[in-house]
């Protein structure tokens, strides 16, 4: 009979192989991995810290595999050798405790190559320290960082190798429920709670009744640079799936919320159900002005390439590169352009995007600000840490907090 392993280890490894491949987002094949195969909770949060773990040590791990195989190795068995070297170097978990399980595994997983990872993982040791290896990150991406946060840029990229918080906004009823179930709820920033929890958060009482919402600080710090919303009308433009827009609505704001995916405007209007808040969503390509009265609140939360939520979404950093970041960049001034077209005079324009990089953060307001004598930056003070520059803010991405940059703007 094979040895046993633990269940939470071949999920892992299966979720692995979706996610590098490109097939599914991180937080997706984990739910439905889960979701199938009914693991104890603790066994969840291993395969949970298996996944999250390789993603954000990849640089290193793959660095590390490197000298030890010949040609194209699998992609399952790629990605059993990845999380069995994550265990070995990163977690510490002793070296026999680690082949023994990984042998198990590959046994039932690769068939007649599970000799590899006897001898794979026997030998795997850390590689050279270089800018990639420590930061587990591409080299240009540490200039990015670099560039974006100076003598602050290894602090963030530090924390970005570490577990993501659950971030949480809560109402009174929401965090009252929440520490009835047993949960540990920290101070975080405002109403953005730091919340420990035993269980599934989707099954949880404060969750069913809408008493609570995740959310980083720095997305949340975003929403509040619009000011006092309470019965003002906010145009919520690339609303997405709607988290700013409940955070504005939660506040009192008549929010009308755009975005060119309806599937994410589907989901938007069920958690507003389940919030108990109303909003409007149509929906809209934002590469030409929409066809909407124009408001004194605008909110432009653009897409980007996220490298300021690298924490909770590792999966970024192995796809990016820098030509998505001035596609995307590209998008953004198209965008930025209809969303000034909304904007009344006197009224507030807030642009924001969860990148770090330059390109899509200060050059895109940078060059907007240029072609625009109607507009002017009135400084981005944000709840939470920040760096700031001429036009606006780059949230400092430690502690758990995201990195975003953000400018509000005025039309005159
Ligand atoms: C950063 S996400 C928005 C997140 C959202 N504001 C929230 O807080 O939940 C960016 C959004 O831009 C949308 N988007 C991308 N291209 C667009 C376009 N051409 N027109 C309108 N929306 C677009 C995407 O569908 C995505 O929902």
């Amino acid at each position: 009979m094979p040895a046993p392993f633990n269940p939470a280890r071949r999920l892992a490894v299966n979720a692995l192989v979706r996610v590098r491949r490109g097939d599914a987002f991180a937080a997706t094949a984990l739910d439905e991995g889960l979701s199938k195969a009914r693991l104890e909770p603790r066994d969840a949060g291993l395969a949970t810290h298996l996944v999250y773990g390789v993603l954000r040590h990849h640089f290193t791990l793959t660095a590390a595999l490197a000298p030890l195989l010949r040609g194209k190795t699998p992609d399952k068995a790629m990605a059993l050798l990845l999380a069995g070297a994550f265990e070995k170097l990163i977690l510490g978990t002793p070296p026999h405790a680690v082949v023994n399980e990984y042998v198990s595994l590959a046994k039932a997983e690769l068939g007649k190559l599970s000799g590899l990872a006897n001898a794979v993982l026997r030998r795997v040791e850390a590689p050279e320290v270089t800018p990639e290896t420590e930061f587990n990150l591409p080299a240009w991406l540490v200039s990015e960082f670099e560039g974006g946060y100076g003598e602050q840029a290894e602090a963030v990229m530090r924390d970005f190798l570490t577990p993501a918080p659950l971030w949480l906004w809560t109402t009174d009823s929401g965090a009252r429920a929440l520490e009835d179930e047993g949960a540990l709820l920290e101070p975080g920033v405002g109403d953005v709670l730091k919340v420990v929890l035993g269980g599934s958060l989707r099954a949880s009482k404060a969750w069913r009744e809408g008493g609570v919402q995740p959310i980083n600080p720095a997305s949340y710090a975003v929403t509040e640079l619009l000011g006092d919303v309470k019965g003002r009308r906010v145009l919520d433009l690339a609303g997405g799936s709607g988290v700013k827009a409940a955070m504005l609505t939660a506040r009192g704001a008549r929010v009308t919320s755009l975005d060119v995916d309806a599937r994410k405007h589907k989901a938007a209007e069920e958690n507003f159900k389940r919030l108990n808040l109303q909003g409007e969503f149509r929906q809209a390509d934002l590469r030409t002005p929409p066809d909407v009265p124009p408001a004194d609140l605008v909110l432009l939360d653009a897409p980007c390439t996220g490298t300021g939520t690298l924490r909770a979404h590792p999966e970024i950093k192995l796809r990016l590169t820098p030509t998505s970041i001035a596609e995307l960049a590209e998008l953004q001034r198209h965008m930025l352009e209809s969303a000034a077209t909304v904007t009344s005079p006197g009224g507030t324009l807030v642009y924001s995007v969860c990148s770090v990089t330059d390109a899509e953060g200060p050059a895109v307001v940078r060059d907007f600000l240029r072609h625009h004598a109607d507009f002017e930056s009135v400084g981005a003070h944000l709840t939470v840490p920040s760096v700031q520059d001429d036009f606006g803010a780059r949230t400092l991405a430690v502690n758990g907090i995201d990195g975003f940059y953000t400018a509000k703007l005025r039309r005159l």
